[in-house]
C-alpha cells in the first residue's frame, strides 16, 4: 500500500495558518495533515473547530524553540513536508522584544531544518520544507517600484531581520545539505481570525467599541493587501507545482495607503452597525510614528501568476465585506481572543 504523507503544518493555531490547514485537511484526504502550534496568544484551537474532529488531521502542541521536542516528533511521525508558518509577526512587538523574534523565527526555524535534514539526509526523495515568509525582508520602496524575486533583501524591522535570517538559512541548508525547498515572501493580508492588533481587525475591533483608531504618523504608508483565502490557495499551488530551490512573492495587486483604507473600512462599518456616515471616522487619531516605518511595500506576483497560474480570485471590496461581517457575527471570538480567554483555556487543556 502507498505510503500516506504525513505533513507537518507549524503555526496552525494561527491566522494564516489556520486557514491553510482547513484548506488542506479538507482537499488532501489522502494526506495526514499534523498541526504544530505552541498555542500564543495568536493562535487557538477555536479557529479549527469545524475541521478538528477529520480522522487525517492531529494536533500537537510544541514549541519549535525546543529542539528535542522538535526531534522527538519528527522522530516519532517522520514528517515528508513541511509547511513553516509559525513565527512571531507583529512588528509593533518585535520593537518592544527583538530576541523573543530572534528565538522563534530563527532559532525556530533551524531546529526545524535541523530535524528535518537529520530525518531525511540519505535520501531527499519526494520531501519538501516550505518556509512562508513575508514582503518585508525586502525592506522599503519609494513611490514607485515593485519588489520581485531578485529584489535584494534590505530589512528594516527586528521582525523582518528574523524573517530575512530565517529566509537565508533555509537557502543555506539547501545549498550546504541538498535539503529542496521553496520559499514564499507574501504582502498584507486579512481576513476571518486575524487577531486585533493588526490595522484591519484592531479598527473593526475599535469600531464597535467607540475606541479612538490609531493611524500611526501622518498615514500615508502603502500596503498590498491580500485576502487570506486567496493566500492558502496560493500555499497549496506552490507546495505541489511550485521548483524547488525557487522563491515566490504573493501579492494582491491591491495597494492602499493606510489612511485611505481606513476611510473605507469606517465608511463599510457605518453602514453595517447603522451608524451616521462619518461616525467611525471621527474615532480616527494620528498618534506617534512607528520608529523605522517602512513607507511602502509592493508586490511583483507575475512570476507566481505565469508560472504556476496563480492570482488573487477575491476582490479588495468582497474581501473586507467578508472580513467585516465575520467579525461582527463572532465578536465572542473577539472579546476572548483580546481577554486571553481562549488561550488559558486551551493552555489548560493541553498542559
Ligand atoms: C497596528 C497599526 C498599524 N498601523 C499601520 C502600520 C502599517 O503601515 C500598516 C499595517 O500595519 P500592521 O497591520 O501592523 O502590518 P505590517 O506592519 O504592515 O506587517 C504585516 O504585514 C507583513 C507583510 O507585509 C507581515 O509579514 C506581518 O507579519 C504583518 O504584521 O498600518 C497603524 O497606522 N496603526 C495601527 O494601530
Amino acid at each position: 500500500m502507498k505510503h500516506k504523507k504525513n505533513i507537518l503544518i507549524t503555526g496552525g493555531a494561527g491566522f494564516i495558518g489556520s486557514h491553510v490547514v482547513r484548506l488542506f485537511v479538507n482537499k488532501y484526504p489522502e494526506y495526514n495533515i499534523f498541526n504544530l502550534d505552541k498555542l500564543t496568544y495568536a493562535g487557538n484551537l477555536e479557529n479549527l473547530i469545524d475541521i478538528e474532529h477529520k480522522t487525517n488531521y492531529t494536533f500537537l502542541k510544541a514549541d519549535i524553540n525546543n529542539q528535542s521536542e522538535i526531534n522527538s516528533l519528527f522522530n516519532k511521525y517522520k514528517f515528508d513536508c513541511v509547511i513553516h508558518l509559525a513565527a512571531e509577526s507583529h512588528v509593533d512587538r518585535s520593537i518592544e522584544d527583538p530576541l523573543a523574534f530572534v528565538k522563534t523565527n530563527v532559532i525556530g526555524t533551524m531546529n526545524l531544518l535541523n530535524a528535518f535534514k537529520n530525518i531525511w539526509k540519505d535520501d531527499f526523495t519526494d520531501k519538501l520544507f516550505y518556509h512562508i515568509s513575508t514582503d518585508e525582508v525586502y525592506g522599503t520602496l519609494g513611490k514607485t517600484g515593485l519588489f520581485t524575486e531578485t529584489t535584494p533583501y534590505d530589512p528594516n524591522s527586528p521582525y523582518s531581520a528574523s524573517k530575512a535570517s530565517s529566509d537565508h538559512f533555509v537557502r543555506a541548508y539547501g545549498e550546504t545539505y541538498g535539503l529542496p525547498y521553496v520559499i514564499t515572501n507574501c504582502s498584507n493580508n486579512y481576513g476571518q481570525n486575524q487577531f486585533p492588533e493588526k490595522l484591519i481587525p484592531l479598527f473593526i475591533n475599535n469600531i464597535i467599541n467607540n475606541k479612538p483608531l490609531p493611524v500611526y504618523g501622518d498615514g500615508n504608508y502603502t500596503r498590498d493587501w491580500l485576502y487570506v483565502k486567496d493566500h492558502a490557495v496560493a500555499i497549496d499551488m506552490v507546495f505541489h507545482k511550485g521548483k524547488k530551490s525557487e522563491t515566490y512573492n504573493i501579492g494582491g495587486f491591491n495597494e492602499w495607503k493606510n489612511i485611505d483604507l481606513v476611510k473605507v473600512l469606517c465608511g463599510q462599518m457605518d453602514i453595517k452597525l447603522n451608524r451616521p456616515n462619518g461616525t467611525s471616522e471621527k474615532l480616527i487619531t494620528y498618534v506617534k510614528d512607528r520608529p523605522g516605518h517602512d513607507l511602502r511595500y509592493a508586490i511583483d506576483a507575475s512570476k507566481i501568476k505565469n508560472e504556476l497560474g496563480w492570482q488573487p480570485s477575491v476582490t479588495f471590496q468582497e474581501g473586507l465585506l467578508l472580513t467585516i461581517d465575520w467579525y461582527l457575527e463572532n465578536e465572542r471570538w473577539l472579546v476572548n481572543v483580546t481577554s486571553g480567554e481562549y488561550q488559558e483555556y486551551y493552555e489548560k487543556q493541553y498542559q
